[in-house]
């Protein structure tokens, strides 16, 4: 390969500028979860929908305790008894009624004192607060978390439990979701044995297809056709045509993206009229990364054949381009501190770990070679290091492919 190859941001770049946002659908608030949201969220109810009790205790006049003390408590009398769920007469200045936490506060109370700071008196008719209150203490009121009609989230957000909460209290029991991308596959090596059984001493398990399935399983993508072929060009091509001929929005393909005998892979997209817009980018590893357009448009990725490389195509481009199906913006690393040096106009991907000491120090101790799975096993953040002109910059990221915040 020719030592003239993009940059890992122009990569970044050329696959955000060439794949579409896919469309979007409603599901339901139960169905919603993992999805990610495809227009702003909106409430639909006003929340707290009424003025509600904050605490439990007793709800009254606040200028009818402004004196009380310990010493002097005030000694007011029980109109009610007002649970959650109920919706209450107007308090008589004067009175007191007991309220639980949540429930609607009457007309007429303008503060609610702490069971702690009362005493109820034998009977229960009356009831001494020992404690002054200022208007509105331990009252919600209307609208303070969100108005009818009002913007709650924006568009472009994975929709955590917390997320499934608000819509629920907002009332949002339907909501626009990004369509969950369907991703074909085709894992080459004549090598590759499925699993460990009986395999012949020459081959190797393939390890890139099941990390494929899980990486988009675990960011809620689909798998929508899998294919294994040998290094041979008529059945990768023959392979790849049935795949095209599927659904998906996105392929991939493992293996043959090298300049080898049996590198097949981007001679066979070239045969089916597919656009390269790049065969190699200026980093280690995973240098032979292939990006290229089918000939109907949709994106294919060409990971490199070795196991590491082929987790960060997937974890950093093939998430690239998820990212940008899903209208999501461009992932932004944390900046560290590291000893890691980098190298002059190539993009390292290290394995490491934030440092367990107190100089916080982002620490790369793995080997990492990009056949050595154990060492990405073992670590739990990627640090990317770019040097150029004279500039370091040190990035971590998470080790696996998420689109949170
Ligand atoms: N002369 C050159 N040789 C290589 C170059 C190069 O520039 N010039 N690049 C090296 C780099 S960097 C990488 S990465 C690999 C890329 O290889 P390929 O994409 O062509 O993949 P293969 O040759 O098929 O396999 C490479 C390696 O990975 C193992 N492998 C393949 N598929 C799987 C799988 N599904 N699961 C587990 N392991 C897999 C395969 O057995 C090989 O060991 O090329 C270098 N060579
Ligand atoms: O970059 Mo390859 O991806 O070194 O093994």
């Amino acid at each position: 390969m020719g030592g003239d190859r993009p940059s890992v941001d122009e990569g970044l770049a050329l696959i955000r500028g060439n794949v579409r946002p896919l469309p979007g659908e409603s599901v339901p608030i139960d169905r919603a979860l993992g999805r990610i949201t495809a227009v702003p969220l909106v409430a639909a109810r006003t929340v707290p929908g009424f003025r509600a009790a904050a605490m439990d205790g007793f709800c009254l006049r606040s200028q009818n305790v402004a004196a009380a003390t310990p010493e002097a408590p005030v000694r007011l009398p029980i109109a009610a008894r007002i649970a959650a769920g109920t919706w209450p007469v107007p308090l008589r200045d004067g009175s007191a009624a007991g309220i639980a936490t949540g429930a609607p506060v009457p007309d007429g109370a303008d503060a609610i004192v702490m069971i702690e700071h009362s005493a109820v008196e034998t009977g229960a008719a009356y009831v001494t607060i020992s404690t002054p209150a200022r208007p509105g203490l331990n009252i919600r009121e209307i609208g303070e978390d969100a108005i009818a009609g009002q913007k709650v989230l924006d568009a472009g957000h994975v929709i955590t439990p917390d997320i499934v909460a608000g819509m629920a209290a907002y009332g949002i029991g339907q909501v626009a979701v990004m369509w969950s991308p369907r991703v074909a596959l085709v894992v080459t090596g004549s090598e590759l044995a499925r699993d460990g059984a009986a395999i012949d001493p020459s081959a190797i398990i393939d390890a890139n297809g099941p990390m494929i399935a899980a990486t988009l399983s675990s960011v809620g993508a689909i798998l929508s056709a899998s294919e294994r072929v040998g290094d041979d060009l008529a059945m990768l091509g023959a392979a790849l045509d049935r795949v095209c001929a599927t659904d998906a929005d996105l392929v991939v393909t493992t293996g043959g993206a090298s300049r080898g005998d049996y590198d097949f892979v981007r001679q066979a997209l070239e045969r089916r009229g597919a656009r390269i817009l790049f065969h190699g980018l200026s980093m280690r590893p995973g240098k032979p990364i292939l990006f290229a357009l089918l000939a109907d448009g949709r994106p294919f990725f060409g990971l490199p054949g070795n196991p590491v490389s082929a987790c960060i195509g997937m974890r950093f481009f093939v998430g690239q381009a998820l990212r940008a199906m899903l209208g999501l913006p461009d992932e932004r690393g944390l900046a560290v501190i590291s000893d890691e040096q980098g190298r002059d106009d190539t993009t390292l991907f290290l394995r490491g770990t934030f440092g367990r000491g107190p100089s916080a120090r982002f620490e790369t101790p793995f080997d990492q070679r990009s056949h050595i799975l154990s060492s990405l096993m073992a670590a739990d953040h990627w640090l990317r290091v770019d040097r150029s002109g004279g500039e370091t910059r040190r990035l971590a990221f998470p080790k696996t492919l998420h689109f949170g915040r």
